[in-house]
């Protein structure tokens, strides 16, 4: 592939940023993936492992070498990285793009207005890559991880267009799908399909954890149980960040499935088998047809 620009800067790198390099270098949609951060150590392994070509903890010189900035840190530190940078683009001749890879869009938009005076910086996109895993660090990344899946930004009336063609362009890049969206739709559905579920496999394994049999039964559980809390494996740091970034939406879902879940309970209480019969064959058509969409967007094996 042509180089489409010259250097891409990762902002944090771990599991999302280390992807995003690894498949950047390994596609040429640039000369170089620098990398920058507060911490050295983390940014060394990635030069050892080839996953950056260079890196830096000075924020103004990866303002000035970089033609994209990527931030990639846990979501509200993401927010004070944004309220860094964006005063420091202000009266640059060639400032770079700024986009962002946290699970989290709202509170992001409202950061990137308040550095800004009140005004959205044009050249400021909002993304989200729906692709990840429960592991963090660089160590955990992969050039493959964005492959098949796929990437929402959330573009808004203020952005600069070449700014967003150029950041899905980068998407590409990695063999996503890059689909656009509002940045209050993105933070409902994330809050039904991400962050609810990990809310739930964080309760129910420090829920039997805490309870008196807890050795037992993780000493009898199996198949149903990994697959269902793999993701309470994920880095707590992250989840307690998206949980305060996204509360509205997070507790409007908690709320709705509480809702199911005390109807649920109610059937199994009166021995309503009609009932109990109905929700779990609505939910296995409608998980049933997700593999099928999983299979069609050649993620059928991770299922
Ligand atoms: N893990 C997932 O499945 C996933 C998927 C999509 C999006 N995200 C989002 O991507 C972002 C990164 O997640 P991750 O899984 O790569 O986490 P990670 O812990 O693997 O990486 C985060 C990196 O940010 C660095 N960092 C922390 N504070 C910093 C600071 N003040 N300045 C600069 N760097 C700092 C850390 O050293 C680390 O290298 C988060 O916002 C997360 O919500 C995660
Ligand atoms: O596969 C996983 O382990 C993930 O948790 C990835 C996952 C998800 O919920 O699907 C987690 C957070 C993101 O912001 C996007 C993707």
């Amino acid at each position: 592939m042509a180089e489409r620009v010259d250097t891409v800067a990762i902002l944090g790198l771990g599991l999302i940023g280390g992807s995003l390099a690894r498949a950047l270098r390994a596609t040429g949609f640039c000369r170089q993936v620098i990398g920058y951060g507060h911490r050295e150590p983390s940014l060394r392994r990635g030069l050892e492992l080839g996953v950056i070509d260079d890196f830096t903890l000075d924020l103004d010189k990866v303002i000035r070498r970089a033609d994209i900035l990527v931030i990639c840190t846990p979501t509200l530190v993401a927010a004070d990285v944004l309220a860094s940078i964006l005063p420091r683009l202000q009266g640059l001749a060639q400032a770079p793009v700024v986009t962002d890879a946290a699970s989290v869009k709202g509170n992001l938009y409202q950061a990137a207005r308040e550095a800004c005076g009140g005004s959205f910086p044009p050249g400021f996109v909002l993304g989200h890559p729906i692709a990840g895993s429960e592991r963090s660090g660089v160590d955990a990344s992969r050039a493959d991880l964005y492959k098949n899946h796929r990437v929402i930004l959330t573009p808004v009336a203020e952005n600069d267009s070449d700014a967003v063609t150029l950041v899905r362009d980068m998407w590409l890049a990695t063999g996503a799908e890059v689909v656009a969206m509002e940045v209050a739709q993105h933070d409902a559905v994330l809050a039904a399909t991400s962050h609810l579920p990990h809310v739930l496999a964080y309760a129910l394994v420090d829920a039997l954890a805490q309870s008196d049999a807890s050795e037992e039964i993780f000493r009898c559980a199996a198949g149903g149980f990994r697959d269902f809390t793999r993701i309470a494996s994920s880095d707590p740091v992250m989840w307690r960040d998206i949980a305060i970034a996204n509360k509205t939406a997070l507790l409007d879902a908690i709320d709705l499935f509480s809702e199911h879940l005390g109807r649920l309970r109610e059937a199994v209480a009166t021995g309503d088998a009609d009932g109990m019969h109905a929700t779990f064959t609505r939910a296995k058509a409608a998980r049933d047809e997700f593999a099928t969409i999983l299979a069609e967007r050649g993620q059928g094996k991770q299922d």
